[in-house]
């Protein structure tokens, strides 16, 4: 696990933009391709404004770039909580990625039989291939989830890589999430987190024992892979061991 701890979030913006552009580089020049699943929630829209920007638009062939993603929430594609509709707006739109790249979850089926078909869609896309992606982005939540891995869902106790659906008892809502198996399958995984808010889940995830009920981010470690956090101070307030 690599601790990467910057003073300010547009540092952390920065970095992992570096990140981003250095490992879809070394993906396309190895295999012909990048396939990285986004994380959705307010964090990253940055980062993808950010890669969309004229400081990176040029520094990727996103023509070999294919974009899945790590959750979705049970909504139309263009309602508001969608996280498809926010990295459209904020990367595919203004990179102009072409729809045939772009493998969202398709909510218009019950949640079982949208988690059901997405599974279908990314074996089918890697095919003869290693089922991995080269990147996982992924956020945290303040209640320490990351994806849809919420704390007491049945998803937790997943032990073969997959797609599940999520109920979500407190806000009566579905979601659709990558699991834990699944992700940990990746070469490069990378949580983007900043702000004080997260600050009590950071140190829960990264210090406290282990209790993936209650801290279901804890189950996150490539196998093979690379994980990475990428923190600016305020989220980090609450580590003790920095190293
Ligand atoms: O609901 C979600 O939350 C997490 C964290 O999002 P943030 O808004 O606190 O940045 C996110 O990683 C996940 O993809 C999203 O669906």
């Amino acid at each position: 696990m690599k601790l990467n701890i910057f003073n300010t979030a547009d540092e952390v913006l920065t970095a992992l933009a570096d990140h981003f552009i250095k490992v879809g580089s070394e993906s396309i020049a190895a295999r012909g391709k990048f396939t990285v699943a986004l994380s959705g929630g307010s964090s990253p829209k940055k980062l993808y404004e950010l890669l969309a920007s004229t400081s990176y638009a040029d520094q990727l062939d996103w023509e070999k770039v294919y974009f899945f993603f790590g959750d979705e929430r049970n909504v139309p594609q263009d309602h508001k909580d969608s996280n498809y509709l926010m990295a459209k707006k904020a990367l595919f739109d203004p990179l102009m990625i072409s729809p045939v790249n772009v493998f969202a979850v398709d909510t218009t089926f019950e949640p079982a039989e949208a988690a059901a078909k997405y599974w279908e869609m990314i074996s089918a896309f890697f095919d003869e291939d290693e089922l991995s992606f080269d990147l996982v982005l992924l956020g945290l939540g303040d209640n320490s989830h990351t994806a849809s891995l919420f704390p007491h869902t049945p998803v937790l106790h997943d032990t073969t890589p997959g797609v599940k659906e999520v109920w979500l008892e407190d806000q009566q809502v579905w979601r659709i999430t990558l699991n834990a198996p699944l992700i940990n399958e990746a070469r490069y995984i990378a949580f983007l987190v900043y702000g004080e808010g997260k600050a009590i889940a950071v140190h829960h995830i990264l210090e406290d024992a282990e209790d993936i009920e209650e801290y279901p981010a804890q189950l996150i470690d490539s196998i093979a892979g690379e994980t990475a956090w990428f923190l600016d101070e305020a989220a980090a307030a609450d580590l003790e061991d920095r190293e």
